[in-house]
């Protein structure tokens, strides 16, 4: 809770504040950043629950504008002391074209580069994805792996491209002068398959299990890992690097962190059962009930389909050759460099963060 003693100075900028990650950012950093007299949350769509946060007091100022327009971008960047920019598209369903995920996740993330540079502000956070590093398109596992294990990060889908190219420019950005002649101080967080409260397909999985008359059906062999984080705790991890970068900054300047907590090693199966099966529903199977190669048919399938039915309608279901590929291949962090680095440790417990998902699956249920 913000503690009167320390002085109301800092301005704060989050971009993609209103979206699933962003709304924790926001609503952590209120909560835990005794120093912000402001804080900027700059999005396409504003939420409602906004209006909520503007009684409190630090000044919350709602920006309603477009990462890829750099004048927007330069105004609500101008005067603020850190950045988070967390703001994306996170399309790995073909729901938008490579060209607008390019434009967006990379053009957008130079943008909010400029915009640092051009306006004095020295703190700089990205959010990156685990998907920079992999799977990789050989879908060699990376099994709980840390920031330097070696890696092959090869990709060809437009998403994780982007994000490995907006990582590389917040990096590379790391030390430019910025207007008043200080150095940027630039750092990528890089969560693995982020859950909890607000988690659009952990719904859309309920959903699917109670049109199935309760069950859902394996697909993935259970010992394939999939590395999954609390939203809690990797917006903890954004807060935290907000306030230690300035004091850290030989340490942390150019760096990349993934965002880990103690959540459970499982299959991502198995791991969102943690949640669904307090919600009545039932993974049927020990092993996958179909033979991978149908799966890899059905997935080939509808990609066909979506580019059939494109000049009709957008068809975008959940499984596609590279959410096949993603789902299927281990991909999972072992890290302590956080807590070396800027002293993290996970703010929610995991059985606390089970908790808060089930509930929140369990409520989100009646306003579906
Ligand atoms: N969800 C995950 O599992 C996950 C994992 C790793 C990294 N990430 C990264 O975290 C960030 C947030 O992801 P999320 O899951 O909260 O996604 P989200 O879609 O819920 O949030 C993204 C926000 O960015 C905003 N946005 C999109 N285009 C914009 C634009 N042109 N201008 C301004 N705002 C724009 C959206 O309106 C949305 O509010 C993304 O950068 C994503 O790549 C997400
Ligand atoms: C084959 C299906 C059988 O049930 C399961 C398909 C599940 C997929 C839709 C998801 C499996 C892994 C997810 C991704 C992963 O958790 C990490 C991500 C990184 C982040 O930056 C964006 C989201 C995502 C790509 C996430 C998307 C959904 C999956 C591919």
């Amino acid at each position: 809770m913000a503690n009167s003693a320390q002085t109301q100075e800092l301005v704060y900028l989050v971009t993609g504040g209103c979206g699933f990650l962003g709304e924790h950012v926001v609503r952590m950093l209120l909560q835990r950043e005794p120093r912000l007299r402001e804080l900027r949350i700059f999005d396409l769509h504003l939420g409602p629950w906004l209006e909520e946060l503007k009684t409190g007091p630090v000044q919350v100022t709602a920006i309603q504008g477009d990462v890829t327009q750099a004048h927007e971008v330069a105004a609500a960047v101008a005067g603020a002391h850190v950045v988070i920019h967390t703001a994306g598209l996170v399309d790995v369903f073909g729901k938008t074209s490579p060209e607008t995920i390019h434009e967006v996740n990379v053009q957008g993330t130079q943008n909010v580069i400029e915009a640092c540079v051009q306006t004095g502000t020295r703190f700089l956070i990205y959010t990156s994805s685990m998907e920079v590093v992999g799977p990789n398109i050989k879908g060699q596992p990376f099994y709980r792996g840390n920031e330097n294990t070696p890696y092959e990060a090869v990709h060809r889908h437009p998403y994780p491209c982007s994000k490995a190219l907006a990582e590389r420019l917040v990096l590379e950005a790391n030390g430019r002068e910025v207007l008043g002649g200080l150095p940027l101080v630039t750092c990528a967080l890089r969560p693995t398959g982020i859950y909890g409260e607000g988690h659009q397909i952990m719904k859309d999985f309920y959903h699917q299990g109670l049109r199935l008359g309760g069950r859902l059906f394996r697909a993935i062999p259970a010992s394939v890992e999939h590395g999954r984080v609390y939203v809690g705790n990797v917006a903890w991890m954004h807060v935290l690097v907000a306030r230690e970068l300035e004091h850290r900054a030989a340490l942390m300047g150019g760096q990349v962190y993934f965002c880990y907590d103690n959540s459970p090693y499982k299959s991502y199966e198995d791991f969102n059962m943690e949640f669904l099966g307090p919600c009545g529903l039932r993974l049927v199977g020990t092993r996958p009930l179909m033979p991978y190669w149908l799966l890899v048919l059905l997935a080939a399938l509808n990609t066909l389909l979506q580019w059939l039915l494109r000049p009709l309608l957008l068809y975008a279901p959940l499984l596609n050759p590279y959410t096949l590929a993603v789902a299927n291949t281990t991909f999972t962090v072992s890290t302590d460099k956080a807590r070396r680095h800027f002293g993290y440790e996970p703010l929610f417990s995991w059985e606390e963060s089970r908790t808060r998902t089930i509930h929140w699956v369990q409520t989100a249920e009646g306003s579906a």
